[in-house]
Protein backbone atom coordinates (compact mmCIF):
# COMPACT_ATOMS: atom_id res chain seq x y z
CA UNK A 1 0.00 0.00 0.00
CA UNK A 2 1.28 3.22 -1.17
CA UNK A 3 2.30 6.14 1.77
CA UNK A 4 -0.41 8.34 0.64
CA UNK A 5 -2.93 5.14 0.68
CA UNK A 6 -1.84 4.32 4.47
CA UNK A 7 -2.37 7.98 5.37
CA UNK A 8 -5.60 8.07 4.22
CA UNK A 9 -6.63 4.38 5.45
CA UNK A 10 -5.02 6.14 9.00
CA UNK A 11 -7.04 9.41 8.52
CA UNK A 12 -10.29 7.93 8.01
CA UNK A 13 -9.67 6.00 10.81
CA UNK A 14 -8.86 8.59 13.40
CA UNK A 15 -10.89 11.61 11.64
CA UNK A 16 -13.93 10.73 13.22
CA UNK A 17 -12.57 10.81 16.71
CA UNK A 18 -10.26 13.92 16.01
CA UNK A 19 -13.53 15.73 15.07
CA UNK A 20 -15.30 15.27 18.06
CA UNK A 21 -12.24 15.74 20.67
CA UNK A 22 -11.09 18.41 18.33
CA UNK A 23 -14.68 20.02 18.74
CA UNK A 24 -15.13 19.22 22.50
CA UNK A 25 -12.01 21.06 23.11
CA UNK A 26 -12.50 23.70 20.90
CA UNK A 27 -15.63 24.31 22.79
CA UNK A 28 -14.13 23.33 26.56
CA UNK A 29 -11.90 26.15 25.73
CA UNK A 30 -13.79 28.48 24.92
CA UNK A 31 -16.37 27.51 27.72
CA UNK A 32 -13.71 27.20 30.42
CA UNK A 33 -12.37 30.63 29.47
CA UNK A 34 -15.69 31.38 31.51
CA UNK A 35 -16.53 30.24 34.93
CA UNK A 36 -14.76 27.07 35.87
CA UNK A 37 -13.17 24.01 34.51
CA UNK A 38 -15.77 22.31 35.49
CA UNK A 39 -16.60 19.94 32.29
CA UNK A 40 -13.32 19.15 31.91
CA UNK A 41 -13.26 17.93 35.79
CA UNK A 42 -16.44 16.08 35.33
CA UNK A 43 -15.92 14.26 31.61
CA UNK A 44 -13.90 11.18 32.49
CA UNK A 45 -10.31 10.72 30.89
CA UNK A 46 -11.49 8.41 28.10
CA UNK A 47 -13.75 11.38 26.97
CA UNK A 48 -11.56 13.94 26.46
CA UNK A 49 -8.86 11.61 25.63
CA UNK A 50 -10.72 8.76 24.19
CA UNK A 51 -9.47 5.31 23.34
CA UNK A 52 -6.66 6.33 21.75
CA UNK A 53 -5.68 2.11 21.16
CA UNK A 54 -5.35 2.74 17.06
CA UNK A 55 -4.04 6.53 17.22
CA UNK A 56 -1.03 6.09 20.08
CA UNK A 57 1.77 7.30 18.05
CA UNK A 58 3.35 10.32 17.80
CA UNK A 59 3.43 9.45 13.91
CA UNK A 60 -0.23 9.15 14.34
CA UNK A 61 -1.00 12.15 16.48
CA UNK A 62 0.81 14.07 13.15
CA UNK A 63 -1.53 12.18 11.12
CA UNK A 64 -4.14 13.65 12.88
CA UNK A 65 -3.13 17.16 13.19
CA UNK A 66 -2.75 16.89 8.61
CA UNK A 67 -5.92 15.35 8.11
CA UNK A 68 -8.02 17.85 10.92
CA UNK A 69 -10.00 20.10 9.54
CA UNK A 70 -13.59 20.75 11.86
CA UNK A 71 -15.56 23.23 9.97
CA UNK A 72 -16.34 25.50 12.69
CA UNK A 73 -20.40 26.60 11.55
CA UNK A 74 -20.85 29.16 13.59
CA UNK A 75 -18.45 31.67 10.60
CA UNK A 76 -19.89 33.63 8.40
CA UNK A 77 -20.66 31.99 4.92
CA UNK A 78 -22.47 32.68 1.82
CA UNK A 79 -25.94 32.15 2.70
CA UNK A 80 -25.93 34.95 5.63
CA UNK A 81 -28.10 37.88 5.08
CA UNK A 82 -27.32 41.31 5.61
CA UNK A 83 -29.05 41.37 8.66
CA UNK A 84 -27.04 37.96 10.30
CA UNK A 85 -23.53 39.50 8.75
CA UNK A 86 -24.04 42.64 10.53
CA UNK A 87 -24.98 41.09 14.26
CA UNK A 88 -22.39 38.77 13.87
CA UNK A 89 -19.82 41.66 13.04
CA UNK A 90 -21.57 44.07 15.69
CA UNK A 91 -21.08 40.98 18.39
CA UNK A 92 -17.29 39.71 16.87
CA UNK A 93 -15.70 43.27 16.88
CA UNK A 94 -16.58 43.42 20.92
CA UNK A 95 -14.33 40.23 21.79
CA UNK A 96 -10.86 41.87 20.77
CA UNK A 97 -10.50 45.58 21.41
CA UNK A 98 -7.98 47.68 20.82
CA UNK A 99 -6.60 50.18 24.10
CA UNK A 100 -5.69 53.76 23.60
CA UNK A 101 -2.48 52.72 23.64
CA UNK A 102 -3.41 50.46 20.70
CA UNK A 103 -2.62 47.14 22.01
CA UNK A 104 -5.44 44.23 21.81
CA UNK A 105 -7.15 42.77 24.71
CA UNK A 106 -10.03 40.51 25.07
CA UNK A 107 -13.42 42.29 24.90
CA UNK A 108 -16.48 41.69 26.55
CA UNK A 109 -17.92 39.35 24.42
CA UNK A 110 -16.40 35.54 23.23
CA UNK A 111 -17.66 33.73 20.34
CA UNK A 112 -18.41 29.94 20.24
CA UNK A 113 -17.56 27.75 17.83
CA UNK A 114 -19.61 24.94 16.65
CA UNK A 115 -18.85 21.81 15.70
CA UNK A 116 -21.39 18.60 14.38
CA UNK A 117 -19.96 16.18 16.44
CA UNK A 118 -19.68 16.59 20.89
CA UNK A 119 -19.65 13.19 22.57
CA UNK A 120 -19.02 9.83 21.61
CA UNK A 121 -20.11 8.24 24.76
CA UNK A 122 -24.03 8.48 25.35
CA UNK A 123 -27.46 6.63 26.91
CA UNK A 124 -27.96 2.69 26.74
CA UNK A 125 -24.23 1.90 29.08
CA UNK A 126 -21.87 1.84 26.99
CA UNK A 127 -20.42 3.37 23.87
CA UNK A 128 -22.15 3.73 21.03
CA UNK A 129 -22.04 1.27 17.79
CA UNK A 130 -19.95 1.97 15.30
CA UNK A 131 -22.42 3.05 12.78
CA UNK A 132 -24.14 5.58 15.10
CA UNK A 133 -20.70 6.97 16.25
CA UNK A 134 -20.11 7.77 12.69
CA UNK A 135 -23.06 9.02 11.41
CA UNK A 136 -23.88 10.76 15.17
CA UNK A 137 -24.02 14.53 14.41
CA UNK A 138 -25.43 17.48 16.49
CA UNK A 139 -29.23 18.06 15.84
CA UNK A 140 -28.44 21.90 14.61
CA UNK A 141 -25.32 21.05 12.73
CA UNK A 142 -26.77 17.80 10.61
CA UNK A 143 -27.60 19.27 7.39
CA UNK A 144 -25.02 20.55 5.16
CA UNK A 145 -26.53 22.54 2.44
CA UNK A 146 -25.34 26.24 3.74
CA UNK A 147 -28.19 28.28 4.31
CA UNK A 148 -30.82 25.67 4.04
CA UNK A 149 -32.11 25.05 8.10
CA UNK A 150 -30.44 26.33 11.46
CA UNK A 151 -27.52 29.31 10.27
CA UNK A 152 -26.41 30.71 14.15
CA UNK A 153 -23.86 31.45 15.80
CA UNK A 154 -23.67 32.09 19.37
CA UNK A 155 -21.84 34.73 21.77
CA UNK A 156 -21.44 35.01 25.80
CA UNK A 157 -20.87 37.77 27.76
CA UNK A 158 -19.22 36.87 31.49
CA UNK A 159 -19.52 39.82 32.93
CA UNK A 160 -23.10 40.10 32.28
CA UNK A 161 -23.79 36.37 32.04
CA UNK A 162 -25.35 36.77 29.27
CA UNK A 163 -25.49 35.08 25.80
CA UNK A 164 -27.13 35.68 22.46
CA UNK A 165 -27.54 33.95 19.43
CA UNK A 166 -28.17 35.36 16.03
CA UNK A 167 -30.43 33.00 14.17
CA UNK A 168 -31.27 32.76 10.63
CA UNK A 169 -34.25 30.40 9.88
CA UNK A 170 -33.72 28.28 6.75
CA UNK A 171 -36.27 26.87 4.48
CA UNK A 172 -36.22 23.79 5.28
CA UNK A 173 -37.48 24.87 8.58
CA UNK A 174 -41.14 25.64 7.51
CA UNK A 175 -44.16 25.33 9.54
CA UNK A 176 -47.00 27.09 9.16
CA UNK A 177 -46.74 28.38 4.76
CA UNK A 178 -44.20 30.68 5.15
CA UNK A 179 -43.10 30.93 8.58
CA UNK A 180 -40.77 28.83 11.08
CA UNK A 181 -42.08 25.76 12.78
CA UNK A 182 -42.56 25.68 16.68
CA UNK A 183 -40.06 22.90 17.15
CA UNK A 184 -37.61 24.20 15.21
CA UNK A 185 -37.96 27.34 17.59
CA UNK A 186 -37.77 25.04 21.18
CA UNK A 187 -35.09 23.32 19.03
CA UNK A 188 -32.63 26.98 18.70
CA UNK A 189 -33.83 27.99 22.07
CA UNK A 190 -32.94 24.62 23.79
CA UNK A 191 -29.60 24.84 22.14
CA UNK A 192 -28.80 28.27 23.66
CA UNK A 193 -29.84 27.98 26.92
CA UNK A 194 -28.21 24.72 27.14
CA UNK A 195 -25.28 26.20 25.30
CA UNK A 196 -25.64 29.10 28.19
CA UNK A 197 -25.67 26.76 30.65
CA UNK A 198 -22.83 24.54 30.19
CA UNK A 199 -21.31 27.38 29.71
CA UNK A 200 -22.32 28.66 33.45
CA UNK A 201 -22.74 25.08 35.29
CA UNK A 202 -20.13 22.66 33.13
CA UNK A 203 -22.40 19.85 31.89
CA UNK A 204 -26.05 19.56 32.06
CA UNK A 205 -29.74 18.24 30.74
CA UNK A 206 -32.70 20.02 30.08
CA UNK A 207 -35.18 19.23 32.67
CA UNK A 208 -38.08 21.77 31.71
CA UNK A 209 -38.28 24.04 28.91
CA UNK A 210 -41.40 26.67 28.73
CA UNK A 211 -42.11 28.58 25.92
CA UNK A 212 -44.36 31.19 24.87
CA UNK A 213 -44.72 32.14 20.75
CA UNK A 214 -46.12 35.36 20.72
CA UNK A 215 -45.78 36.51 16.84
CA UNK A 216 -44.74 33.78 13.86
CA UNK A 217 -41.60 34.06 13.14
CA UNK A 218 -40.98 34.55 8.57
CA UNK A 219 -39.37 31.72 7.09
CA UNK A 220 -35.40 32.80 5.93
CA UNK A 221 -35.44 35.74 8.58
CA UNK A 222 -32.97 36.45 11.21
CA UNK A 223 -33.70 36.76 14.78
CA UNK A 224 -31.85 37.51 18.12
CA UNK A 225 -31.95 35.58 21.06
CA UNK A 226 -31.24 36.21 24.59
CA UNK A 227 -30.37 34.34 27.23
CA UNK A 228 -29.98 35.31 30.69
CA UNK A 229 -29.06 32.94 33.66
CA UNK A 230 -31.75 33.63 36.33
CA UNK A 231 -30.64 31.70 38.96
CA UNK A 232 -28.35 28.82 40.14
CA UNK A 233 -29.39 26.49 42.90
CA UNK A 234 -27.35 23.71 43.54
CA UNK A 235 -27.58 21.42 40.53
CA UNK A 236 -29.87 23.48 38.71
CA UNK A 237 -29.31 26.35 36.47
CA UNK A 238 -32.60 28.82 35.61
CA UNK A 239 -32.31 30.36 32.76
CA UNK A 240 -34.48 32.44 30.07
CA UNK A 241 -34.47 33.68 26.69
CA UNK A 242 -36.28 35.89 24.61
CA UNK A 243 -36.97 35.76 20.74
CA UNK A 244 -36.62 39.53 19.20
CA UNK A 245 -36.30 40.72 16.10
CA UNK A 246 -32.89 41.98 14.96
CA UNK A 247 -33.48 45.09 16.28
CA UNK A 248 -34.99 44.23 19.55
CA UNK A 249 -38.21 45.64 19.42
CA UNK A 250 -40.28 43.17 18.19
CA UNK A 251 -41.14 39.50 20.97
CA UNK A 252 -41.62 36.80 18.84
CA UNK A 253 -40.90 33.70 21.56
CA UNK A 254 -40.37 33.73 25.19
CA UNK A 255 -38.70 30.70 27.38
CA UNK A 256 -37.62 29.56 30.33
CA UNK A 257 -35.27 26.52 30.77
CA UNK A 258 -34.19 24.63 33.96
CA UNK A 259 -30.93 22.66 33.21
CA UNK A 260 -29.59 19.66 35.64
CA UNK A 261 -25.94 19.37 36.40
CA UNK A 262 -24.98 15.53 34.78
CA UNK A 263 -22.30 13.47 35.36
CA UNK A 264 -20.98 11.35 32.93
CA UNK A 265 -22.53 8.25 34.99
CA UNK A 266 -25.87 10.42 33.99
CA UNK A 267 -25.04 10.17 30.19
CA UNK A 268 -23.73 6.38 30.53
CA UNK A 269 -26.81 5.54 32.87
CA UNK A 270 -29.27 6.26 30.01
C1 LIG B 1 -21.64 17.61 28.04
C2 LIG B 1 -20.51 18.55 27.48
C3 LIG B 1 -20.99 19.55 26.56
C4 LIG B 1 -19.96 20.16 25.71
C5 LIG B 1 -20.48 21.23 24.80
C6 LIG B 1 -21.45 20.73 23.85
C7 LIG B 1 -21.88 21.78 22.90
C8 LIG B 1 -23.15 21.41 22.22
C9 LIG B 1 -24.24 22.20 22.75
C10 LIG B 1 -25.54 21.67 22.36
C11 LIG B 1 -26.57 22.18 23.32
C12 LIG B 1 -27.78 21.38 23.18
C13 LIG B 1 -28.52 21.38 24.47
C14 LIG B 1 -29.59 20.37 24.40
C15 LIG B 1 -29.86 19.83 25.77
C16 LIG B 1 -30.85 18.73 25.67
O1 LIG B 1 -31.69 18.71 24.85
S1 LIG B 1 -30.72 17.48 26.82
C17 LIG B 1 -31.89 16.29 26.20
C18 LIG B 1 -33.23 16.37 26.86
N1 LIG B 1 -33.13 16.12 28.29
C19 LIG B 1 -33.09 14.88 28.77
O2 LIG B 1 -33.12 13.89 28.07
C20 LIG B 1 -32.94 14.81 30.27
C21 LIG B 1 -33.73 13.61 30.84
N2 LIG B 1 -33.65 13.67 32.29
C22 LIG B 1 -32.73 13.00 32.98
O3 LIG B 1 -31.97 12.20 32.42
C23 LIG B 1 -32.65 13.23 34.46
O4 LIG B 1 -33.74 14.03 34.87
C24 LIG B 1 -31.36 13.97 34.88
C25 LIG B 1 -31.11 15.23 34.05
C26 LIG B 1 -30.16 13.00 34.71
C27 LIG B 1 -31.46 14.39 36.34
O5 LIG B 1 -31.77 13.24 37.07
P1 LIG B 1 -31.19 13.06 38.56
O6 LIG B 1 -29.69 13.17 38.51
O7 LIG B 1 -31.80 11.83 39.11
O8 LIG B 1 -31.69 14.36 39.29
P2 LIG B 1 -33.09 14.62 40.06
O9 LIG B 1 -32.85 14.40 41.52
O10 LIG B 1 -34.24 13.93 39.42
O11 LIG B 1 -33.26 16.19 39.78
C28 LIG B 1 -32.35 17.15 40.31
C29 LIG B 1 -33.17 18.35 40.75
O12 LIG B 1 -33.86 18.87 39.62
C30 LIG B 1 -35.27 18.90 39.85
N3 LIG B 1 -35.96 18.51 38.61
C31 LIG B 1 -35.72 17.46 37.82
N4 LIG B 1 -36.56 17.46 36.78
C32 LIG B 1 -37.34 18.55 36.92
C33 LIG B 1 -38.38 19.10 36.16
N5 LIG B 1 -38.79 18.54 35.03
N6 LIG B 1 -38.96 20.22 36.61
C34 LIG B 1 -38.55 20.82 37.76
N7 LIG B 1 -37.54 20.34 38.53
C35 LIG B 1 -36.96 19.22 38.11
C36 LIG B 1 -35.50 17.84 40.94
O13 LIG B 1 -36.68 18.09 41.66
C37 LIG B 1 -34.25 18.00 41.78
O14 LIG B 1 -34.41 19.15 42.58
P3 LIG B 1 -33.88 19.17 44.13
O15 LIG B 1 -34.58 18.04 44.80
O16 LIG B 1 -32.40 18.95 44.06
O17 LIG B 1 -34.28 20.52 44.63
Amino acid sequence: MSFYRRQQRRCQNAQGAQKMVGGMFQIGREMSKGFNSSIRQQLPRQTLHPPWSSINSVRTMAVLQWCSNPRDFSLPNSSWGSDMRRLYEHFNSQCEIETEAGEKKWGPWRRLPSYNRSLKYATGGGILSKVIQSKARLFTRSIKEKGAAFEYVMFVNKVEQKCVCVFQAGHLLEGPPGHVHGGAIATIIDTVLGTHATYLSGPVMTVNLSINYRRPIPLGSTVLLTSSLDKKEGRKTFVSCQVTDTEGSKLHTEATGLFVSVTVENLLRG
